[in-house]
This record gives structure tokens, sequence and C-alpha cells, in this order.
């Protein structure tokens, strides 16, 4: 029996002429526009957080919490979080409340609740790897009759293995050949090959069907499988994309889809240059030809052909024409370098503490990797945006260096993420725009009590945040996070909810009505001629500004010349 599911979607069964391996897909019953909710899935066969936070994390709703302080390594200093509760049993799996605790024991718990018990006893530790959790799960679900999971790892078209395909790379096999084992072990199921054999397939299964669950507020990763999620097969042009809340996934149009269909998502990161896309999709087995790849696009080609540029006139980037028409210049690195620059900087080994020189040096390595691609000014093609993103990180929540950020910040959200993510509802987009948000708020109240040049050299960079209102600025960004957060995230989403809080907060300032109506028009109607002028003025040219000072900024903290230089702008 085919998994159930939900209204808008069905599973097309039809043998595909060119890629007999692809089998079934998931196809549209209905079209969904850019950002619509096609489908919600919150029953799956499993949802894990990794092994390392299953002690901070409720084993059942998933929510990151904090550890319950009785327990015995303490939970302090997250009095923000939710305290989480031990199962008095195991000890091992945590809860948010006595709700989550009864749904998974009934889901799951009351049959591996020994199991950890059995993994103190043997190892003394507390936690599973995440693969061997999930394939011990499994085991004992089938072992214990579970319907869903029969069909699903039992069933002749159940999901699909590869089991032959893993076996052809050595390496993983003999892993595999492990974490079954350990799995097996420890849920007591040691009954011979057979059951081995068993354990491996599962977790071939598994590996093939199952998503890496990364929450992008908390950046905690997991396992969520569920069978009729795992019927969409993998584009690197795909037209769907899917989020996490907690227990639920949520598949969202990416890019318009038409009744009747083929709905993609991407497996990998599919910004990435070809062959480190075709390196991550080994483990899938098949040969992807989507138009990415059949002709070797670059991030900029693709964005040239993207159906949504459109919906960037409300956004950080509202010049179209350079979506269109990107000013880069490609005689200045061949695809052939890109794959090369991308490979060694791959290679490079970061530092294994906190020392900053020895970061510093890394990213210096790094950005010198990348100079052909900076020359080209193709800085939305990877490794340019994460090398920034890496240091834009760092600088936030460094107490010298959290003005620099800013720039970096500024940058990214106009020079990079537009270009590589068109959609500006994806949730990176709008992460990135909160990110600008809170340090604009942090500047503001050292550029307001004018201590903001002792913490930075760059004339430039304290001049335009002098002039600039900060205010405004933060107001329109919320407008943008408001706006494209609720096309394409979950209501609840936590950095939605946030900035709708700080919208609200600020539209109640007083003495800024006039300020907040022309922003309010601009974002009814971004064409609104005071309103967009508004915008043109007091936001966008301040952010392009800070923006124009991160090149300079990067070359002069990363080429081994001197300080960043102070300059009047
Ligand atoms: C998560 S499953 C997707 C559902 C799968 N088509 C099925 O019938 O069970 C992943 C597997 O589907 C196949 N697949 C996914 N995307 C594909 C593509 N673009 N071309 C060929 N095969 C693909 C590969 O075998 C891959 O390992």
């Amino acid at each position: 029996m085919p998994p159930h599911l939900p209204p808008g979607i069905r599973i097309n069964h039809d043998h595909h002429p060119t890629h007999p391996g692809k089998r079934r897909s998931l196809v549209a019953t209905q079209s969904f526009s850019p950002g619509s909710q096609i489908a919600t899935f919150s029953n799956p066969l499993i949802a894990l957080p990794d092994g390392a936070s299953m002690r901070t994390t409720c084993n059942y709703c998933l929510r990151v919490g904090s550890q319950d302080t009785d327990s015995p390594n303490g939970g302090g200093g997250q009095q923000q979080q939710q305290q989480l509760r031990a199962c008095t049993a195991c000890k091992a799996a945590v809860y948010c409340n006595a709700t989550c605790q009864r749904a998974h024991w009934r889901a799951v718990h009351k049959l591996e609740c020994k199991m950890f018990t059995r993994v103190r006893e043997n190892v003394g530790k507390d936690w599973l790897p995440t693969p061997v959790r999930a394939v011990a799960q499994v085991l004992i679900l089938l072992k214990g009759g579970d319907a869903a999971v029969k069909e699903a790892f039992e069933a002749e078209d159940g999901l699909e293995a590869n089991v032959e395909g893993f076996k052809a790379y050595e390496e993983v096999w003999k892993d595999f050949e492990l974490q079954a084992t350990a799995a097996v072990v420890y849920a007591g199921l040691l009954e011979g090959e057979e059951m081995l054999a068993k354990a491996r397939e599962v977790l071939c299964k598994i590996q093939t069907n199952a998503f890496n669950r990364l929450d992008a507020d908390t950046g905690m990763t997991g396992i969520f499988l569920d069978a009729g999620l795992a019927m969409v097969n993998h584009s690197c042009v795909p037209n769907a994309f899917v989020g996490f809340d907690k227990r639920t996934a949520v598949l969202r149009a990416e890019r318009p889809i038409q009744e009747g269909e083929e709905i993609t998502i991407s497996y990998i990161d599919n910004m990435l240059p070809t062959s480190a896309r075709h390196e991550a999709l080994k483990l899938y087995h098949f040969q992807c030809d989507c138009p990415r790849c059949w002709d070797d696009l670059d991030v900029y080609e693709v964005c040239q052909t993207s159906p949504h540029i459109h919906l960037n006139s409300f956004s950080l980037q509202p010049d179209l024409s350079k979506l269109q028409d990107p000013p880069i210049d490609r005689s200045k690195v061949t695809r052939a370098e890109i794959e090369i620059i991308y490979k060694k900087w791959q290679a490079l080994t970061p530092p294994q503490g906190d020392d900053e020189e020895e970061l510093l040096e890394f990213a210096r390595k790094r950005w010198e990797l990348c100079r052909p691609l900076v020359e080209a000014r193709m800085w939305a093609v990877e490794p340019v945006p994460t090398t920034i993103n890496q240091l834009a990180n760092r600088w936030q929540t460094s107490y010298k260096m959290f003005v620099y950020a800013l720039p970096l910040l500024c940058f990214l959200s106009t020079e990079c993420d537009p270009f590589k993510l068109v959609a500006p509802f994806k949730p990176w987009r709008i992460k990135g725009i909160v990110a600008i948000i809170k340090l604009l708020a942090l500047t503001g109240e050292f550029t307001a009590s004018g201590a903001l040049a002792t913490r930075c050299t760059h004339e430039g960079l304290v001049g335009t945040l002098a002039t600039a209102s900060q205010v405004s600025m933060c107001e329109a960004l919320l407008r943008l996070a408001v706006h494209h957060g609720s096309i394409g995230a979950a209501e609840d989403w936590d950095v939605l909810k946030q900035a709708k809080s700080m919208l609200e907060d600020l539209e109640s300032l007083e003495g800024r009505e006039h300020e907040s109506n022309l922003l309010r028009a601009w974002a009814k109607d971004p064409e609104d001629p005071e309103g967009a002028a508004f915008f043109e003025n007091q936001v966008l040219r301040p952010i392009n500004t800070l923006a124009s000072f991160a090149p300079e900024i990067l070359e002069e903290m990363l080429s081994r010349r001197s300080p960043v230089k102070q300059k009047q702008k």
C-alpha cells in the first residue's frame, strides 16, 4: 500500500523512459504559486535529534531546550530555553513536557527504553550515534509489528534501498556494517546473519530517503523520514524546498508549479560547482541531468533564467536588471578554474581551537584562493559567499570586530544571496536580513552615544552610520522580513515571530509617525512614489554604501597588507 499523502500531490509510478532508476516521483495535482505550501508531513516514521543533542532536544517534538538540572551534566546558563526532563527509566531520552513524553512512549520509546539502559551498562554512554539509533528503532518497531514501518521497510514497493550501489563504495559499506551491527546488538536482536543483513538494508533505506533535519535557528541536525515525502526526486534547479518546524516537515513551492508537473527538491547544497554537487550526490546513485548539470550553469546563469526575478522588486536588490544581466566578468576565470578553486578551498583544514590569529590566517588562505572569482566580481559563486559568511558570523559576536560585520552582511544580502537564492522568501535570505537588523540595533546604540568611532577606524563606515536613520532602516528591513517570512516560512518560525514583534515595537515609537507611514506605503506598494523615494534614499542607499565597503575591508583584513585604512567616503 503506498504511503498516505495529503491532498495536492500524488505518487507517479510510471516508468521514466530516460531514467529507469528514478522509479517513482511526486507529482502536483494542482498548481502552486512560489512560496505556497504544497503539503505538510507531521507523522514521520523516524524523527530524531542527532546523537550528541539527544540530551538537549526534546526527543519527541524536537524542540531545543536545556537539560534537567537534576541530570548529571546540569543545565545552567540557558534560562530562556524550555527545561527538559529525562525519562526516569532510561535517563537518556529527554522531553519538554509529559504530553511529549507520553506521545514518544506510545510511538517508540516503550520499545527502545531498555536499549538505553543496555547502552549505559555496556559502554557507559547515555546516547547513541544517530544512524545507529535510527536503525535500532526501525528494527524494534518491525519486531513489534508496526504496520507503517513494515510497509516502508519490508514491502516490495517500499522505500528505495540502493544496497548494491552502497556496496560499491568500500569505505561506506564498511561503515554501514559497523553501524548496522551496533544497532542489532544494542537493540538486543543479535539473532544471526539474517538480522544483520536486514539492519544493513534498513540503514541503506534511511540513507537514501531520510532528510538531514537541519534546524535553521539552532543549527541542530537530526534525521527525519516520512515515506510520502521520500518520494520526491532531486534536481539541482528544484521547483520546491523542504523546511522543518519541530516534528513537521513542510514542502513549499520555490517556483511556479503547474498541475501534473513533477515536484523536485535539492538533496544537496545545489549552489556548489558541478563536480562538488556530483560528489555529494554519489550516495544517491544516479546521474543528475537537470539543466544546471546538463549545461554546467553557474549561479548567475540559473538566476538569469529564474521565473521569479520580479519578486525582488520588494527586496534589498530591487534593481532587477542586475539580476537579469549581472555585472560580472567571466573572462577572468574559467569553469575549470572554479572547480579547482573549490576543491582546494575545501581541502584546507580549519584550525582546531578559537585562536583569533590562527582563524584569521585560515580565512586569509581561503580568501587568497577566491581571488580569481573576486577579480571577476563573481561574488555569488562558491566558495566566495561562504568565506565571507563565516567571517561575518565570527565578527558579529566579537567585541572588537562586530561593527565590521555589518558591511559584510549588507554585501551578502545585496550581492550574493539574491543571485544564489532568487526567491526572496527563502528562509536563508530572511535570516540574512534579520542579522543586519540586529547589528544595526547594536551599532545604533554606539552611534547614539558617539562611541562608534572608538570601536571602528573605518571612517566611511562610521560616517555612514552617523548620518543614516538606523531606526528607519530597521523598520524597512523588518517589513521585508515579515512580508517574505509570511510567504515562505511557518507562522510560528521564531525568526518571523521575533521580526513581527520588533516591527510592532518600532511602529509604536512616538515622533516617527511620518517615516512609519512612508514605509507602510512602500510596503503596500513598492512603486508608491513617496514611499519608494523614502526607501531608496533612507534605506537602500545607506545599505548599498555599507555593502560597498565590504570588498575593501575584506581585502585589507585578509590580504596580508595593512590593517583597515582610515577612509572618508
Ligand atoms: C528519496 S528517493 C526518491 C524516490 C524514488 N524515486 C523512489 O521511487 O523511491 C531517492 C532515490 O530516487 C532516485 N532519484 C532521485 N532523484 C533522481 C533523479 N533526478 N534522477 C534519477 N534518479 C533519481 C535515486 O535512486 C535516489 O537514490
